[in-house]
């Protein structure tokens, strides 16, 4: 008899059960672990973003921590460090370049230091033992090349050029939390009279809204810098007053840039009365030399000659030839370490001054106005070339028809004497463009321009 088979029905329900109570218990568990893992990730990224706002190591020196804003913007510079090349290396060179190597040597911040006028002071302070550290942002407003030919150049003397913006106020507080600055020599701005008309707003951002950003932090760290900066000749605008003083009115801007420069100089004056500031500003007539700017008239009128081509000569509505008062770099590069030199310190802390700060202005020209017809003809003797000049009336662009500097009072309180008349002074410019730009015109014997790689 066969027998039935056995009943298995309830057998393999029981493994079925078994096996959904294992799966279900093993996701659970699988489940759980992960929440565990998803959970301490959690808390330690907690813990990394609260040891970074609250416990980053202090980089500055005790007193920065004392003030409130400062300690804000500190904290969060730590965050955007990478974003402008932040960390130990970065923080390595701006040390070494802005350490002082000779005895009571200043730390100099030089905003502009890829610039003409911001090279040259740069390179003067190193060689005499001040400490440098550059800021400049490289923008295109003329040929970047030459401004990294100049920082190729200023690397050579161990200074460091920091790539950045006057408005970066996070960049420029890091800064000061890596270096306790005891002075910032601040060329950077935008220059040039004629340009204001196609773009007014750079001259806002940079000589305006720039040169607040700057004020800003100076006056918040401890101890607080002294400030040396560039104003223009150009402030004298439409004064017929001459030669130009300091005590004229400067209220008659003729262009943008100047009034850009009139309104730091005002702006200057209220960092001074509130917060101590010790502020100078240096009115520049003119500057030329090897390394300048290829937007000026003696620089473009050069290239031009060079390349046969037509240069504008500006007349007064009158007929008469306009004329500047044209100072060669090396003049100015002792005006501006003479002013720095006789900088006293800043008197503000924790936001308001303690007693009254210094506050000055200086005109820093040669004393001898110049003709640009007369300009013309100096060049045209270095290049053995005739220009083919096209005299016009000036054009109603910003420009003014004159500038002639007295500079009793920098003499006076700095000894400023300009030493260089344009002969001499285009000459070591025309030596330095021919080798600069590989260029050999037909240069006269007598001229003896051999090329040179600096002034
Ligand atoms: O002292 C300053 O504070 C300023 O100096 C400089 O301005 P300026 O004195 O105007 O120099 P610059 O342009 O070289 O013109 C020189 C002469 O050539 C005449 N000029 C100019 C162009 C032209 O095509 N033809 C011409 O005759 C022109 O009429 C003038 O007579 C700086 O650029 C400026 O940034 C600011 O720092």
């Amino acid at each position: 008899m066969m027998s039935s088979p056995p009943d298995t029905s309830k057998t393999i329900k029981l493994e079925r059960y078994n096996s959904y109570i294992r799966r279900v218990t093993s996701t659970k568990l699988l489940n759980a672990s992960s929440k565990i893992l998803f959970r301490t990730t959690l808390l330690i990224a907690l813990i990394l973003v609260f040891f970074f706002i609250f416990n980053y190591p202090p980089l500055s020196s005790p007193e920065n921590n004392n003030n409130h804003h400062h300690r804000q913007l500190h904290t969060r510079t730590n965050f955007l460090s990478s974003a402008f090349g932040g960390g130990a290396a970065w923080e390595k060179k701006v040390r070494q370049s802005s350490t002082p190597r000779r005895p009571n040597g200043m730390s100099v911040l030089v905003t502009g230091a890829a610039g003409f006028i911001g090279s040259h002071c740069s390179l003067a302070l190193k060689k005499r033992g001040d400490g440098v550290v550059g800021l400049d942002n490289f923008n295109s407003y003329y040929d970047p090349s030459l401004k990294r030919a100049r920082e190729a150049l200023l690397k050579q003397h161990q200074i460091y050029i920091v790539e950045g913006d006057l408005n970066d106020a996070l960049l420029l507080s890091k800064l000061f939390d890596v270096v306790p600055f005891t002075h910032i020599l601040h060329l950077a701005a935008q220059a040039g009279v004629r340009y204001a008309m196609q773009n007014p707003q750079s001259y806002i951002k940079s000589n305006i809204a720039g040169f607040v950003s700057l004020l800003e932090v100076a006056k918040s760290v401890k101890p607080q810098p002294a400030i040396v900066w560039a104003s223009s000749s150009s402030v004298y605008g439409l004064n017929t007053d001459n030669p130009f003083s300091e005590l004229h009115r400067t209220d008659q801007p003729a262009s943008l840039y100047a009034a850009t420069k009139k309104a730091g100089e005002e702006i200057a004056h209220t960092y001074n009365h509130i917060y101590g500031l010790s502020l100078t500003a240096l009115r520049f007539f003119t500057v030329y030399g090897p390394w300048g700017r290829p937007d000026m008239a003696y620089f473009f009128f050069t290239k031009d000659i060079l390349h046969g081509k037509t240069i504008d000569l500006y007349q007064t509505q009158d007929g008469k030839e306009v004329a500047r008062d044209f100072t060669y770099i090396d003049d100015i590069v002792k005006g501006c370490l003479g002013a720095l030199d006789t900088a006293e310190k800043s008197t503000g802390s924790g936001g308001k001054k303690r007693w009254p700060a210094q506050l000055r202005i200086y005109n820093l020209g040669n004393t001898s106005p110049v003709g640009v017809g007369k300009m013309v003809g100096i060049i045209e003797g270095l290049l053995s070339t005739k220009a083919k000049k096209h005299v016009i009336k000036m054009p109603s662009n910003g420009d003014v028809p004159y500038t002639h500097a007295n500079v009793t009072l920098a003499y006076k309180d700095f000894g400023y004497k300009p030493t260089t008349d344009l002969a001499s002074g285009l000459k070591k410019f025309v030596k330095w463009y021919v080798g600069y730009y590989g260029i050999q015109p037909r240069l006269k014997k007598e001229n003896h321009l051999q090329p040179q790689d600096s002034s």
